[in-house]
């Protein structure tokens, strides 16, 4: 497939193990190729009947699927894992086509994704309880039961990845699932849902309901929903808890960040540039854990900087679907544009622009409408400034110089958010000790940006709660029941 040809003719929701149109709407919207500024999909958003249709499907499979022993689900959900594997170029074109990402990166995306579904169909077999002695040969057992039917509501920026994170999980633990992407990025998740079906999962036990805000209250307050695991901006993951506190239901909220990578003057500085550069660019900097304040120590400062901008001035800017290709374009117009006004506001505000910072037109007369910029380094930037305190959200990365470890992590710890947070440095004793200092969900040490499936991921303050990957998952798509077991008489108070 090449870019500028692709435009969606199926329908996008997928109910009950098949591709359908909602039955009902709350509006319309539009998806694009973002390297183009083609629309590629016109679609109806669910309404409130249609997202009653999807939850009702999930019910009716959750009641099968939940019976199953971990071993049988093991089974499904390694079958859509190499499903996915098979079809890994695929899958990844078809992100790249909608999100803009390069296919380079794509396919690494859908790498994590099976890489998601194999560790979790592994958990599903050893799910236990415990079994607990009691007085007189009594006894107790607990029981890890799924949920029900768990609502996943996507962002734009790993639009397959972020559906795998959220059901491997959810499936995994026999739960069922309501799915709703990004109105920008709608159509890789359907992909997802048609191996689920493939792999042998019942019929509506993986749904999905296409749409915005609307679409997603419908999920959020829907009185048979257990959960609601949601990846998204600070905003928006504020008004999903108060759904969630109305109802009383668990939620996972995976907000956005504004990370601090710390780069100490002993560190190796060929890795430290290379890690700086892995914190910023990668998917356009539209990565929600992005070490986008990067703390540079006095004695290396210059040379970091000019190397941090070398490598980045040879980022290959372009179609995203070309090998060589390294950065695609934003995932749309108003984003490209935020992006460049918080850049305008930085120069403003007294930063220097070192490169990028500016709109990017590709030679090739088909990609003149796409949202292209090229990537940015800020220098002579301050705690205070705008773009120093605030998410963008783009490949803006601003550099600050600091003196000492304490003064360093003060600063890096002064923000509302909480998503990563990165050191490098050669002394393993302060490694360990930033990264027991950094208030962050995630810390890496002498890398950046790298997402095992079997490390987990979340968010401090801010950034959310709850955790994605890792063993601690299963517990928040699952919960605990307390068997207690009489094997004498009652002793009755009465
Ligand atoms: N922590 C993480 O794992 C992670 C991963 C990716 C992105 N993010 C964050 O996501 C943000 C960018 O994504 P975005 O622009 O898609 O975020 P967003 O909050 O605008 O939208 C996220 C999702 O929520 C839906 N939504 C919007 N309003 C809603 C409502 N009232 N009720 C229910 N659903 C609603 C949207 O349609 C979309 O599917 C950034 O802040 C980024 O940091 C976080
Ligand atoms: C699911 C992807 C997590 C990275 C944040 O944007």
């Amino acid at each position: 497939m090449r870019t500028g040809t692709f435009v969606v003719s199926q329908p996008l929701n997928y109910r009950g193990g098949a591709r359908v149109d909602p039955v009902d709407s709350s509006g319309t919207e539009k998806a694009f190729e973002p390297a183009t500024g083609r629309v590629i999909a016109t679609f109806t958003c669910s309404g409130e009947k249609e997202v009653n249709l999807a939850v009702q499907e999930a019910k009716a499979a959750f009641k099968i699927w939940s019976q199953k022993s971990g071993m049988e689900r093991c089974r499904v959900l390694l079958e859509a894992a190499r499903i996915i594997r098979e079809r890994r170029d695929d899958i990844a074109t078809m992100e790249t086509i909608n999100n803009g990402k390069s296919i380079f990166e794509a396919r690494l995306d859908i790498d994590v994704s099976w890489q998601c579904l194999e560790y979790y169909a592994g958990l599903a077999g050893s799910m236990a309880g415990e079994h607990i002695q009691l007085p007189g040969g009594s006894f107790g057992y607990t029981r890890r039961e799924p949920l029900g039917v768990c609502v996943g509501i996507g962002a734009w920026n790993y639009p397959f990845q972020i559906a795998c994170w959220k059901s491997a999980p959810a499936l995994a633990c026999g739960n069922a699932m309501v799915f709703k992407p990004s109105p920008f990025t709608p159509v890789s998740a359907l992909l997802l849902a048609g191996i689920y079906t493939e792999a042998g999962v019942p019929p509506g036990l993986f749904n999905v309901v296409q749409g915005g805000a609307a679409t997603g209250q419908f999920l959020c307050q829907h009185h048979d929903v257990a959960k609601v695991s949601f990846t998204g901006s600070v905003p928006t993951g504020t008004k999903i808890i108060e759904m969630s506190a109305k109802g009383i239901k668990p939620v996972t909220l995976e907000l956005g960040g504004k990370s601090p990578l710390i780069i100490f003057s002993d560190c190796d500085m060929e890795n430290a540039v290379k890690g700086a550069l892995m914190a910023n660019f990668l998917t356009q900097g539209e990565v929600c854990c992005n070490g986008t304040r990067v703390f540079v120590q006095k004695e290396i400062l210059d040379k970091f900087t000019e190397e941090v901008v070398k490598q980045t001035q040879r980022i290959k800017i372009g179609d995203p679907l070309l090998e060589d290709t390294r950065m695609g374009p934003l995932i749309n117009r108003p984003h490209l544009e935020r992006v460049l006004g918080f850049i305008k506001v930085a120069k403003e505000q007294g930063a220097k622009v070192l490169c990028g910072g500016d709109l990017y037109v590709p030679e090739d007369p088909k990609l003149k409408d796409g949202y292209y910029m090229r990537p940015c380094i800020l220098t002579n930037c301050r705690d205070d400034m705008t773009c120093v305190k605030e998410e963008i959200f783009g490949p803006v990365m601003s550099i600050l110089s600091f003196d000492t470890e304490a003064e360093v992590l003060e600063r890096a710890n002064d923000t509302t958010f909480g998503l990563a947070a990165g050191v490098f440095t050669r002394d393993i004793q302060r490694a360990h000790r930033v990264a027991a200092e950094l208030q962050a969900g995630t810390c890496f040490i002498n890398n950046y940006n790298v997402s095992p499936v079997e490390l987990p991921f979340g968010g401090y303050k801010k950034s959310g709660f709850g955790r994605e990957n890792g063993r601690v998952t299963i517990e928040y798509y699952s919960q605990l029941k307390t068997v207690c077991v009489e094997m004498g008489d009652v002793e009755s108070a009465f």
